[in-house]
């Protein structure tokens, strides 16, 4: 059995705990390794809502190809994208990834603002509160990194992802089929993956902070080390196997690590079907994953973070991303940068515009 990535798990709903000691252990879990799992308590995410949002992504992906292809992304980064249509490794990978995901913007009065399959419209209150509550949870999040991390005021981040004001935030559903079957969804076909072929290839994500909601005996995600190792990220670490639900895992995204000089780490990770699985998981079975990409209001300028910590931190770019477009600091906004990095992933869809 492979040695699962050493990532601490943060309970940060104890009621009458030490709320200062919390964000100080969020902090330092990103600053070392850009993941912290978030124990599950219903509390602020209801175990019901994950469940049913998990239901509502089966319902999605089994929909006629026809209708998903109705729903095509575009360049806002809102729609359905195909078997292989996306490759997030272009460097390193033969073919696309062997994923489909459908990212959701926001919506107004419970209704999606771009086309979705028929089978899920029903749903559209559903997913807009857990848009919501995903939300609600990022920002609170946001919150405690600001504590921990002594800026002043603590809320800067927070109160830079204003639900109310547009911004790049986007809801993604995922599905990555068996390996072992060319036509499991009923509606996708694809050729048998090949060695070392990937379901995600390796990347970071491009926003502040990413919820990664994934269920109990599935594998393949792995996060790579400081030190160069592909190490796996379980889905219930130990100490939370009895958890009505398992964590919820939370990684930093290039824009708040480079708003943080680097200080809180965006990590590069990816989705395998042959990288060794922990006991109790498998990697032969279709997968469904859940991600909430949070991202600033467009128009908030990424200044220097009022931060003694932040400001005195010395070359964390550097060291914590092989290629650093951002090395020349020039003060951007939240869609620039967002705009920069999927430019850079759909590169086919803007060039046929
Ligand atoms: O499905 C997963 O476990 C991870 C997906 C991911 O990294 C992404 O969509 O950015
Ligand atoms: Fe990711």
């Amino acid at each position: 059995m492979a040695e699962a990535a050493a990532i601490p798990i943060i309970d940060i709903s104890t009621e009458g705990g030490d709320q200062a000691e919390v964000a100080k252990a969020l902090v330092d879990a990103a600053a070392e390794h850009g993941f912290v799992y978030i124990k599950n308590t219903g509390k602020d995410i209801t175990l019901e809502q994950i469940e049913r949002a998990f239901e509502m992504s089966r319902t999605l992906f089994s929909s006629p190809i026809e209708e998903k292809q109705n729903c095509s992304i575009q360049t806002n980064n809102q729609g359905w994208s195909g078997m292989g249509t996306e490759t997030l490794d272009p460097k390193s990978q033969r073919v696309g990834d062997f994923k489909e995901a459908f990212n959701f913007g926001p919506f107004t009065n419970n209704q999606a603002n771009q086309p979705i399959p028929t089978a899920i419209i029903p749903y559209q209150p559903s997913i807009a509160a857990f848009r919501t509550s995903c939300n609600d949870f990022c920002r609170k999040l946001l919150h405690l990194f600001g504590i921990g991390l002594g800026v002043s005021p603590p809320d800067f981040f927070k109160t830079a992802h204003s639900p109310s004001l547009p911004s790049g935030s986007i809801l993604r559903f995922l599905y990555y089929p068996s390996p072992d079957s060319s036509s499991s969804s009923g509606s996708t076909s694809f050729t048998a993956p090949q060695a070392n072929d990937v379901r995600a290839g390796a990347h970071s994500d491009y926003g502040s902070v990413t919820l990664l909601f994934r269920l109990r005996g599935q594998a393949g995600l792995e996060l790579l080390t400081g030190s160069g190792a592909w190490k796996p990220v379980p889905v219930c670490p130990p100490g939370t196997e009895d958890d009505p639900a398992p964590p919820i895992l939370v990684n930093i995204g290039d824009l708040l690590s480079y708003w943080t000089n680097g200080l809180l780490r965006s990590t590069v990770h990816r989705v395998t079907f042959d990288g060794a699985a922990v006991e109790g998981e498998s990697n032969r079975e279709p997968r469904y994953s859940i991600a909430y990409f949070c991202h600033p209001a467009n128009e908030t300028k990424l200044t220097a973070v009022p931060s003694e910590r932040v400001r005195g931190f010395k070359g964390g770019l550097e060291d914590a991303k092989e290629e650093n477009p951002y090395a020349e600091r020039k003060v951007m906004t939240a869609d620039e940068h967002l705009q920069m990095r999927l430019q850079a992933s759909y590169l086919e869809l803007y060039e046929k515009k």
